[in-house]
Formats: C-alpha cells, structure tokens, sequence
C-alpha cells in the first residue's frame, strides 16, 4: 500500500536509515544538505545560547555531517556575539560541511589550547561506523574534563544510533542531547540514554512514511460506560501460586487499572487478602481449569508468585490453554520455554509477555532465536515467533508486536528499579488487556501508567505504595 509521506511527528522514532531515506525524500523534492544543515545548526545554537547565556564556548567538529552542524552553530553563536573557538579534529570531508565550514568566519583553534565554559560535541552523529579510538577519543576526553557543559549535537560522539550501543571507552556525561530531525532509537536506549541529563528535539523540516516506531505518550483512558457493569468493564483472573505477595500487588494494580472486577485464584489458603479482592481457592470447589473456563473472563494473569514446581507448570499450562487473553509474567516466562511447543503456538487469543533482559534471553534461546541485535530488533522478532505482544523491560523498556509494531518507553523514574514493581506492570497489563482486548495498547498504556505512577509516587518507595499510586496514574490519563 502505497502511503503518503507527512512531517516527522515528535513521537516518532527513526532508525539512522529511515532518518536517511527522510533526508533524501527533502532533497529529492529540492531541498539541498546546506538548507537543511543550516537548520539543524540554528535549531541546535538557540539551545546552546540558552545553556551558554553567555559564556564561552567551544565547538569540536568531526569531519561528516555532524561536523557541519557544528560550524552552523559556531558561526550562528559567533553573529549574536557570543564568545566562541572551534576545533577541527578533522577537516571537513563532506561538501555540506566542508561549505558550512568555509561560512564560519571565527576562531579555529588547537584542541591543547581550547577552554571554555561549554563543549558543544559535534565529533560525530550517526554516521558513527566503528569504535572511536586514539588521538580522536583522547581529544573528546579532555575537552570534555576542560568544560563544565556538555551539549551533544545529535548523539554523543561514541554512541551506535540504532542500538544505543556505546562505542568508546568512558563516554562522558553530557548535560543536554539535541537530537536533530527526530529522535533515534539510541535517545531511548541504554546504556546511551544515561549520559544526558535532558534531551531535545529539533525540527528540520523531513517528512516519513506514517506508521513506524514511537514513544509511548500519555494514553487517553475512557470512563466506564453509562451502563457499565463489573464483568462489561472487565474481569481479570489472577493464576497465583504459593508466594501471596506477589500476587496481591498484581492483584491491586489490576484493580485499580480499570478493571471491574479481579477474581484471584489461589492455590493455597490465603490469609490478608484485602477485604475487596475476591479470593477463589482452585483447586478447592472447582479445578483451575474449570475456573479459568467462566467465558465473562476478559483477561488472565499468570507468573508473579508461581513458583517453577510441577504444580506451577500445570498451573501455567492451564493459563495457557484457556483460551483467553492472556499475560504471562515472571516465572510463567521461565515455565514457558519448557511448555510443549504445540501449547505454545495452538493459541490464537491475545498473548502479552513481560520478559526482563535474563528472561528474554532464555526466551530467545527456545524459540531458536539468536539474540543477537538490537533491543527493539530482538524484541521484534522474539513477538513475531511467540505471536504475542512483548513488554521487554529494563532502564529502557519498549513494546513489540508480532506485526511489528515497537513503542518505546520515555525515561521513567530510575526509583522503579525495586522488588515487586514487575507485578505492578503485570497487573496492570492485565486490566488494560481486559478493559480493551487489544493487547498491544494494553501494554502501552500500562508501561505508561506504571512509569506515571512511580512519578507521582515520588521518591523511594516499595510495590505496595507504587500499586496504590496507579490511582493518581489513571487520573492523569482520564
Ligand atoms: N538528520 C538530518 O536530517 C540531518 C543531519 N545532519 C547531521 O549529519 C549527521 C550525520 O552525518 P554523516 O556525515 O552521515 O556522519 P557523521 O558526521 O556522524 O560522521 C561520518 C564521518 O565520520 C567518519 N567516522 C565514522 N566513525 C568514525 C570513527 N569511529 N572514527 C573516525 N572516523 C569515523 C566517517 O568516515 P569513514 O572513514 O567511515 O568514511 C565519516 O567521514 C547527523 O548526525 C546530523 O548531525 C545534517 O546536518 C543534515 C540534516
Ligand atoms: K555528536
């Protein structure tokens, strides 16, 4: 299907090809490198102006592209009468920059001799190919130990642009990264993402191909309808096994979530159950099987708290062969690669999985799949052999469809990294999958409630206090 192109949205993420193609569908309709590198540059120096407020500063050039923006920005700081030396580490090797270079009427300087208050990094951007190293690595090092500022044009020199990979030794800590015409996967990836304080984008005016990767933004949750009632707005099935905790604070979030309705199904007798969760032991009354087969059930929850024995694997095994919408988390991802492979793949229901890094590695390694790749391109390919949504987590947490979908997490609170706060995002996968159906928004939204709610809980907290916050969260996004 053939799409028309439209303007880079400022949700959009674009991998250094795309970002390319963007680039040359510009110049194809006329516009030349120069234009678009002088925007990149006065876009980038009005940053740089408000961050120097008029403090020296120093410009290190690169020989590409990035180089280039470099020289826009000297010169731009250089017209409004700002003190400003530039380095060339290299001379300029492209004719875009080697023009933007010949517009530049300051100071060049040696890189022994250039201090300033502000470094504003313009080494290179994605056309970053290999390691830097030597005399260029040296020079990055101690310009960036001579000033208190940090500024990186694009990227820090030293960052993969599709992988967030870094490529140098100590890469230095910048106070602001411009990115420029869209974002890339690395602004959203670790380890790249903790070595800025902030981050911007600057618009350069390139169109796209709709669709594509995004960050995931606020998402918009309807109220309930007038004739609402428990099971229409949702019933979420809770599979626990023997370590209550877990389960309760999935079971919390989930209520608070959206859902109408969360039935959890105890294996054991539970004691401290709060009095407006519904607890059902199954076995007891009914088999789990015969409990999970109550068709008003809209979602089911299986893995935090279950446990690897073999009565978590049945356990599992009967989540998975229920039929409905399904979240596997925790230790049924464990369980999994140990389900036979027809059990696996017979289901046709919505399947959402919530591997962290160790999880989706062993994930990958039985589902025959190398691992090798990028975070988003590994996540993709891993929701395209299992057929299910996949929440991969971490510092940088991103979703991936099996249709190939992939939405990235914008930095959320680094307070998140504590015990528990898994069973929260599991909990409220399940309640969006259940208000919804559609599990690829259901995991969006909840990555996005999860990371709300660990703001508004402030600093420091455990599961428990972040799964009440889920409330606050959901206002936010009423
Ligand atoms: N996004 C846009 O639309 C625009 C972006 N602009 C800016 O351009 C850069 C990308 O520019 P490009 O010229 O493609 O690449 P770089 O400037 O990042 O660097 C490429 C040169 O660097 C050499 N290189 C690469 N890695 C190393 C290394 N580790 N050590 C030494 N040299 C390296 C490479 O040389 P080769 O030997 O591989 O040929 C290139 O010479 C983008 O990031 C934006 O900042 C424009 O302003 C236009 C609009
Ligand atoms: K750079």
């Amino acid at each position: 299907m053939h799409h028309q192109p439209h303007p880079i949205a400022p949700d959009q993420v674009l991998t250094a090809a795309q970002m390319r193609d963007a680039e040359q569908r510009l110049m194809d309709a006329g516009t030349d490198v120069h234009t678009l590198m002088q925007r990149a540059g006065r876009g980038a120096a009005e940053w740089v102006w408000r961050i120097a407020s008029g403090a020296p500063v120093t410009v290190l050039c690169g020989p590409g592209n990035n180089g280039g923006d470099g020289y826009v920005i000297a010169e731009t700081l250089r017209e409004r009468g700002f003190p400003v030396q530039l380095v060339a580490a290299l001379p300029p090797a492209t004719d875009a920059a080697k023009r933007a270079a010949s517009l530049y009427s300051g100071p060049v300087v040696d890189a022994a001799e250039a201090k300033g208050t502000v470094l504003v990094d313009c080494l290179f951007g994605s056309g970053l190919n290999r390691e830097v190293t030597g005399v260029l690595r040296d020079m990055l090092h101690e310009l960036s130990a001579r000033h208190h500022r940090r500024i990186a044009i694009d990227l820090p020199s030293g960052v993969a642009t599709d992988s967030g990979e870094l490529l140098i030794d100590e890469l230095p800590h910048y106070d602001l990264c411009i990115a420029l015409g869209a974002w890339k996967p690395a602004h959203v990836l670790m380890p790249a993402m903790a070595h800025w304080r902030q981050a911007r984008l600057v618009d350069i005016g390139c169109d796209t191909e709709p669709g594509g990767a995004r960050l995931i933004g606020r998402p918009s949750i309807a109220a309930p309808a007038a004739d609402a009632h428990k099971y229409r707005r949702g019933l979420v099935a809770m599979v626990a096994g023997p370590m209550a905790g877990a389960a309760l604070l999935a079971s919390r979030s989930a209520a608070l979530g959206g859902s109408g309705y969360v039935k959890l199904l105890a294996q054991e007798p539970l004691s401290g159950a709060p009095a407006d969760l519904v607890v059902l032991r199954a076995p007891g009354a009914m088999t789990l099987p015969q409990a999970l087969s109550d068709d008003r059930i809209a979602a089911v929850l299986c893995g935090p708290g279950l446990g690897r024995d073999h009565q978590a694997r049945e356990r599992m095994e009967a989540a998975l062969n229920c039929g409905h919408p399904l979240v596997l988390d925790a230790d049924a991802l464990t369980l999994l690669q140990l389900a036979d492979r027809a059990d696996r793949t017979d289901r046709t229901g919505p399947l959402v999985l919530t591997p962290h890094e160790g999880e989706m590695a062993a994930l990958e390694k039985s589902f025959g799949l190398s691992g090798k790749g990028t975070k988003p391109c590994r996540a993709l390919c891993l929701a395209q052999s299992a057929g299910a949504v996949v929440i991969a987590k971490g510092a940088d947490t991103l979703v991936a469809s099996p249709g190939g979908a992939l939405a990235y997490a914008p930095p959320s609170p680094s307070w998140l990294s504590v015990a528990g706060t898994g069973d929260v995002l599991a909990g409220l996968t399940a309640s969006r999958l259940a208000v919804t159906g559609d599990p690829f928004r259901a995991a969006t939204e909840a990555v996005w409630l999860h990371a709300e709610a660990a703001r508004r809980t402030g600093a420091d907290f455990t599961a428990a206090m972040l799964a009440e916050s889920v409330r606050d969260a959901m206002c936010a996004a009423l």
